[in-house]
């Protein structure tokens, strides 16, 4: 954080030092039940300053609800919940971000028609005067969301250009600049890729691999391998509300990591299938992490 700034975003628990090199937040066994649904259940994670934990997993995997206790929304049900070592059990989000841990959603919290500087500050309007004559201090705000976004590298031509006018792409890196400002010490990314085609999924990548540079600790959830392989240190698949792997980017290729999200049994399942639909031989077609690639053909064209 660069400046001091007002409003509802800024403030970083004075008791929030992290023990030397140990994690900013720790899941220990942590789970969560709605009722009679065990969504989550003995999950361990570990958040470090610098680095980017990806949480990966298909559709029900738990992801959500992970991100839901850690951000505040949701109470966890077992085991712990540690912010700097010590056990927490948020009540709102708002105590979440007290304690530094900023959540940045698929569906941003943006006024669309509201300039890029009025997004940026949306809730933590910067201010002068003296009441009752305070106002809002525009020029503030707008040089220091340029400078803002500049630090972090993302160039946009405009700030008076509402929001709703930049990529979704861009959207996110505004968002992630944003929360970096208001001084987060972690950053959960909510499938930040999901709906970004290629070229802009590369430009999230990018600033994820940014924020983490500044020293944020960075969760990042997605459901594609690939991107979490390109800025990720940290690699845990959720299955069923389990954990099925958690592995550090030294113990784990992409290609096995794929196969753990995909579910190596799965695929192989489908492989048979897909051989059968094709009407060739399950050794003919390409390898489990690529079963949309064509099937080699003869010179004629027939399998
Ligand atoms: N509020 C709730 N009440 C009851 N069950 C819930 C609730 N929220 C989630 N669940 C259940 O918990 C399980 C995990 O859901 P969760 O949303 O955390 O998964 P997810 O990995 O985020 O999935 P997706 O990628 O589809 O969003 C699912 O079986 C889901 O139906």
């Amino acid at each position: 954080m660069t400046d001091n700034p007002s409003g509802t975003h800024g403030a970083v628990l004075k008791d929030s030092a992290p023990a030397e090199g140990g994690p900013l937040v720790e899941l220990r066994g942590a789970g969560k039940s709605y009722g009679n649904i065990r969504a989550l259940h003995g999950v361990d994670l570990q958040v470090h300053a610098g680095r980017v934990t990806c949480v990966l997993g298909d559709n029900g995997a738990g992801k959500s609800t992970l991100i839901k206790i850690i951000s505040g929304l949701h109470r966890h049900t077992e085991g712990d919940f540690l912010v700097d070592g010590r056990p927490v059990r948020f009540a709102t989000p708002r105590e979440a971000l007290d304690r530094g841990i900023a959540t940045v959603y698929q569906d941003l919290a943006t006024v669309p028609l509201m300039p890029v500087w009025r997004n940026f500050f949306l809730g933590s309007e910067m201010t002068r005067g003296p009441w009752p004559v305070r106002r809002l201090d525009i020029a503030r705000m707008k040089a220091t969301a340029d400078r803002e976004l500049r630090n972090m590298g993302i160039a946009l031509d405009d700030l008076e250009q509402p929001i709703g006018t930049l990529s979704g792409g861009q959207r996110q890196c505004v968002a992630i600049a944003r929360a970096v400002y208001f001084g987060a010490r972690v950053l959960i990314l909510d499938e930040p890729t999901a709906a970004l085609g290629v070229k802009q999924s590369g430009v999230v990548l990018k600033y994820i691999a940014a924020a983490r540079d500044r020293g944020l600790g960075v969760i990042f959830i997605t459901h594609n391998p690939h991107h979490a392989y390109m800025v990720g240190d940290h690699f845990s698949v959720l299955r069923l509300g389990t954990l099925e792997l958690s592995a550090d980017r030294s113990e784990i290729g992409l290609e096995e990591l794929t196969n753990h999200m995909a579910g190596g049994a799965e695929l192989a399942a489908l492989k048979h299938e897909l051989a059968q639909v094709r009407g060739v031989d399950v050794e003919e077609l390409p390898e489990e992490s690529d079963l949309t690639a064509p099937v080699a053909t003869s010179p004629e064209g027939t399998p």
